[in-house]
């Protein structure tokens, strides 16, 4: 672009082309100057905001990662980088060494046919291959994408994270166990949100259930060959000339050895009154009593162990009082047997166990879910602030097995409403695309999780732009809270109004053994009208000069 001297207010553009000698030819462009509707509105200000399924958990404090507006002058850039101890990308992290390294790793395997584990035992890297899941050189490998090597080809580098054969189930199971998330609301590849201690391991440890206990639980035959309906005789009638098929069976059952007949026929295409004999013979009955102290009840089984301990101690769950509103992550807890006040954190915290603990089904913290032909307010999940629980909550069908799925699920099956954000009084808000019913659900408020002290380094950011996505779990929990600026989705929209004339409001629930902040519409909502919240009392207090960190609050 260059300025015409004899029109200086007129800006012309002139194109300059050079040949291969370095010759230039220059020549203007015509230029059209079209005139801006003035009615025209600029589009209000948005943050970037990458759409998440699940929030996640962030560490601000450590280095900067990037600097938020930085070309423009009237943000504190300096106040703000004067948080940090250094540059993200100052951190002791050298590309090159990387390569060489994974390149070595590459040549080993390919060329010396070693294993991972043998060069994880020779010990020539600087940091382990594999650390856990989610640590080492292999993980931090695929973080990124990897800069060509002159002489290695990129696909060598998939071979030397050893993919199992495709007929090896044991350990391709191992490798799906290591990659995905065994927490049942995710479905991401290496997930960092929720680092488990049993990730990448079968661990599914020793029977908790007889098979004379299976045999007499409650339940229909599954069919004509079910377990159920087999004797004593049939025992010597099974053979199975496969090998593979007994040993698909006991893969199955070091995960999970626990699942019933029914289910593992499902799995190894057998009959399931064969699988039962099978099953029988790996686990005799004697392992599960010789496992832990023999109680008056003998060993429990999945189904019968409901009844038992209703006639034990109803409702002993529910009697106490737990209130899910105080958002307190809880690591599943991971130790053989019923949950004791000494060695578990369910009972320190008077907290159900959740689904990926591993106290097994004889331990009265697990939660049991609600026997509800249709669940309403006395509803125990309801009650305790939960959603009903696929393959526990039957009777209500949250598993969805029918077109009328048990209402209090929404949130896990993602039954929300269409919403549409577009130009709203206070910036961006949220439209309802279509009619919705009182208790609709909008969607789920995810965001980055984040330490109260790394929410003060956001405060130029927020004073700044002047739009705050916090959200506080509750009064009680002042140590983290939920940032759906940089990361969440339209549930972020949602703007402001009295508790009058709200049309939504927001509640904490446990789903699937997480805390999650489900929206819900309070009455009928016409397609195209807002969709608003109350944020509660104190989310303004800041632009009365209390210098708190504000926030939408919990409902309770
Ligand atoms: C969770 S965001 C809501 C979406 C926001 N309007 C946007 O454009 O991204 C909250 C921010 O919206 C604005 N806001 C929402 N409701 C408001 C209201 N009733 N009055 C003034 N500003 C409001 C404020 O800037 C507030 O910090």
């Amino acid at each position: 672009m260059q300025i015409d001297s004899t029109h200086p207010n007129k800006p012309s553009l002139v194109v300059s082309q050079y040949d291969a000698e370095g010759q230039s030819i220059s020549y203007p462009l015509e230029m059209e100057e079209i005139s801006v509707d003035p009615t025209f509105e600029a589009h209000p200000p948005y943050e970037s905001c990458p759409p998440i399924n699940q929030s996640m958990r962030f560490i601000v404090h450590e280095a900067a990662t990037f600097i938020p507006y930085g070309d423009e002058e009237n943000f504190p850039v300096m106040e703000y980088l004067d948080q940090f101890q250094s540059f993200a990308w100052e951190k002791d992290f050298d590309p090159d060494s990387e390569m060489i390294q994974i390149e070595t790793i590459r040549r080993l395997t390919n060329k010396h046919k070693m294993s991972i584990n043998q060069i994880e035992r020779i010990r020539i890297f600087p940091k382990l291959l594999r650390e856990t899941y989610n640590e080492g050189l292999l993980w931090e490998r695929f973080q990124r994408d990897f800069l060509r090597w002159p002489g290695g080809t990129e696909d060598d580098i998939e071979e030397a994270c050893e993919e199992p054969a495709v007929d090896d189930l044991r350990a391709r199971l191992s490798s799906v166990l290591a990659t995905f998330c065994p927490n049942l609301n995710c479905l991401r590849t290496l997930c960092t949100t929720h680092p488990h201690p049993q990730s990448g391991s079968f661990g599914g440890g020793r029977p908790e259930v007889t098979n004379q206990s299976m045999r007499l639980s409650e339940g229909w035959p599954c069919g004509e060959e079910c377990f159920r309906l087999s004797d004593e005789s049939f025992v010597d009638k099974v053979h199975w000339e496969n090998k593979s098929d007994l040993e698909t069976l006991k893969i199955i059952l070091s995960i999970s050895p626990n699942l019933f007949p029914c289910q593992l026929a499902d799995l190894c295409f057998k009959p399931c009154r064969e699988v039962f004999v099978q099953r029988s013979s790996i686990f005799p009955d004697h392992m599960v009593y010789d496992d832990g102290p023999a109680g008056d009840d003998g060993p429990a089984g999945i189904r019968n162990n409901k009844t038992k301990r209703k006639a034990q101690k109803p409702r002993l769950i529910f009697e106490e009082k737990n209130d899910h509103s105080k958002f307190v992550p809880l690591e599943p807890c991971n130790h053989k047997g019923p949950c004791e006040k000494e060695r578990c954190e369910c009972c320190r915290r008077k907290r159900h166990c959740q689904l990926a603990c591993r106290c097994g089904t004889r331990c009265d913290r697990q939660y049991r879910g609600c026997e509800c032909k249709r669940c309403t307010f006395n509803c125990p999940c309801i009650e305790n602030r939960r959603e009903c629980l696929p393959g526990i909550c039957e009777k209500c069908d949250a598993r969805g097995a029918t077109d009328h799925p048990c209402a209090n699920t929404k949130l896990q099956r993602n039954d929300a409403k269409a919403v549409e954000i577009r130009r709203a009084k206070y910036g961006l808000g949220a439209f309802a695309a279509q009619d919705m019913e009182p208790d609709d659900f909008i969607g789920d408020y995810v965001g980055r999780m984040l330490a109260i002290s790394d929410i003060e380094i956001l405060d130029p950011v927020i004073k700044y732009n002047g739009r705050n996505y916090f959200f506080e779990f509750s009064k009680e929990n002042v140590d983290e809270m939920l940032d759906a600026g940089p990361i969440g989705n339209a549930t972020r929209f949602l703007n402001h109004t009295t508790a009058e004339l709200a049309n939504c409001v927001a509640q904490i629930l446990l789903v699937n053994g997480e805390h999650h902040i489900g929206f819900y519409t309070t009455k009928a909502v016409a397609c195209g009208e807002e969709l608003l919240l109350c944020y509660g009392d104190t989310y303004w207090l800041a632009d009365k000069g209390d210098e708190n960190h504000q926030a939408i609050e919990g409902a309770d």
